[in-house]
């Protein structure tokens, strides 16, 4: 509970247009269907619906403060207030609702188009063989200590964060772990946060629906860098093309990582990739380690280099960074291996993007004894350039390329396996392939057509437990599906 007299305090440029001082602020939110009684509404124009269009329904759930970006209709007892911008209203207006919990934690965040769920897992592990409290915030789940809480998308809205960090203060939690999105970062979600760390995995194509360009993305991305406490440090993976644009615009010290780039301050060589795992070893400004994961993949190397960094950023030891790094057995749904006993492989992995596919194919490659199966779609109302790339890549490595439904969401599912098959087509060498539009009869062709030492791999939804249609949504786990398909052989 708290006063709106104190909240608006830390609001910048509003306005109050009808008031019913003192109130008693009970809770804030950005929907309707969220409100209780005493709430504060924040109304904001989305892309799919304007949040002006529920303030009826708000008062009616109990909302007594109103905030809008345009005028509307007034009701007597409501207090308006009129605000420039409402994510960033949310965003501030939630900070001190929530006694300014962000600036209470050591806040680790990580951006960048592939790996960040994996990169969080590994910084967390550190954490916690340094005995330090931790909390995580990312697609797969939201932990606070040892508590598992369920996740709706990879990077909250601004006042669910604050929500969960203000519980985190409560638990003893000192740092904080979080997977921040290029959405996120462009719709405010962690607006006015102060990152000790902040990771830069790398960027490729990805999200083009929503940012129109690359440029933009990587604008996107990098306004995690400028948002770096004064002693903040950016981790910045110097192998990727962006890199140095991160560098440029970040606004603490900067730690590289990298493997090909000589001037990599954290850098990883002579790798082995096998099916279990992955053996290297890495200098860094304060010494040498020997590295066995027990995760597999010539990607996870570089998962690990930003790990290793932001431990140092944190003044952890490099023996217990190594500890915290070994100790990791895996990351739910990230080349999860489906083993009943079967005499060839069976992979469950969350790529859903040209390059996370194109890193998985090469490790399979590296590993796989037989011939490689994949299972794959891509999801709807995402970006649609990348679909006939990875049907591309999907032909290039694959002896046999089964393409089936992601989460179609809006769109007709056939239209994107079309899409798809455009470019697995492009290639000039004739590719086997097939379409089945169900993902459970794809899976089960996969898995009977699997020979001994072959490598099925079930791509794209990795951790997911359903499966989303225009209208419905079904449980559905790769995981569950794979073992079935087996177990019926
Ligand atoms: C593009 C995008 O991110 N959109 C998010 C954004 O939507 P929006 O602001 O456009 O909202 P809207 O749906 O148009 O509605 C406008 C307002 O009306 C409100 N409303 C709506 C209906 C109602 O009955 N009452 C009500 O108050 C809504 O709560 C909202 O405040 O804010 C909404 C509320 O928080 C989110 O649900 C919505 O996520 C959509 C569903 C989504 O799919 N987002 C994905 C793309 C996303 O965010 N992904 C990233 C990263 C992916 C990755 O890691 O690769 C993520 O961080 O998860
Ligand atoms: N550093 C990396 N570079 C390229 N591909 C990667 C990397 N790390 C993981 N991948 C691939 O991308 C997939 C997703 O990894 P992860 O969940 O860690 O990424 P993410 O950035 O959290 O994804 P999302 O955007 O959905 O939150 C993995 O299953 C793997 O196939
Ligand atoms: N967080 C990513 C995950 C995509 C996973 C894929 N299964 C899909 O539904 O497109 C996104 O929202 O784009
Ligand atoms: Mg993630």
């Amino acid at each position: 509970m708290a006063k709106l007299e104190k909240l608006l305090e830390n609001l910048i440029e509003f306005e109050v247009l009808e008031s019913h001082f003192p109130t008693e602020v009970k809770g804030i939110t950005y929907d309707s269907r969220q409100v209780k009684p005493g709430y504060i509404f924040v109304c904001i124009q989305g892309f799919q619906k304007d949040g002006h269009d529920f303030i009826e329904d708000a008062i009616g759930n109990g909302a007594r403060v109103i905030v809008i970006e345009k005028d509307v209709p007034r009701k007597p007892g409501i207090t308006y207030i009129k605000v420039k911008d409402s994510r960033d209203a949310l965003s501030r207006l939630s900070e001190a609702y929530y006694d300014f919990a962000s600036r209470k934690l050591n806040l680790i965040g990580v951006t960048g188009t592939n790996g960040k769920t994996t990169t969080t897992y590994m910084i967390e592990s550190i954490l916690r063989k340094a005995n330090i409290k931790t909390g995580l915030i990312g697609t797969i789940r939201n932990k606070i200590c040892d508590e598992v809480f369920p996740a709706k998308r990879t990077t909250p809205e601004s006042s669910d964060l604050q929500e969960l960090f203000a519980r985190m203060v409560k638990a003893g939690v000192t740092h904080t772990v979080m997977e921040v999105s290029s959405h996120a970062l462009e719709l405010k979600r962690v607006q006015n946060f102060n990152f000790k760390v902040g990771v830069f995995t790398n960027i490729t194509q990805d999200h083009l629906d929503f940012h129109t360009t690359l440029e933009n993305y990587r604008q996107a991305k990098s306004k995690l860098f400028q948002a770096l406490t004064l002693d903040g440090v950016g981790v910045i993976n110097i192998d990727d093309p962006s890199g140095e644009y991160m560098i440029e615009r970040c606004k603490g010290r900067v730690l590289t990582y990298g493997i090909n780039n000589k001037h990599a301050e954290i850098r990883g060589s002579e790798i082995k990739v096998n099916v279990n795992g992955v053996s290297y070893h890495v200098t860094t400004p304060v010494g040498e380690i020997r590295l066995k994961l027990k995760l597999t993949g010539y990607f996870n190397v570089y998962n690990s280099l930003a790990a290793i960094g932001s431990g140092l950023a944190l003044n952890i030891p490099l023996e217990i960074i190594k500890e915290g790094l070994e100790s990791l057995t895996g990351v739910t749904g990230r080349f999860e291996q489906v083993d009943c006993g079967q005499n060839f492989g069976v992979i469950v992995d969350y790529a859903h993007t040209p390059d996370g596919m194109e890193n998985i194919l090469k490790t399979a490659q590296q590993i796989a004894r037989g011939r490689k199966i994949i299972v794959f779609g891509c999801g709807g109302d995402r970006d649609r350039g990348k679909r006939p790339i990875m049907g591309k890549i999907a032909a290039k490595y694959c002896d046999l390329c089964i393409l089936t439904s992601d989460n179609p969401r809006t769109e007709d599912p056939m239209q994107i396996l079309r899409d798809i098959e455009k470019g697995l087509l492009e290639l000039d060498q004739p590719v086997n392939y097939r379409i089945i539009e169900d993902r459970r009869e794809a899976i089960f062709y996969a898995v009977r057509e699997a020979r001994e030492n072959d490598l099925v791999i079930i791509m794209g939804k990795g951790h997911e437990t359903y499966q989303i249609f225009k209208d419905y949504t079904i449980p559905f786990d790769d995981r569950e599906v794979a073992k079935e398909a087996i177990m019926s052989l």
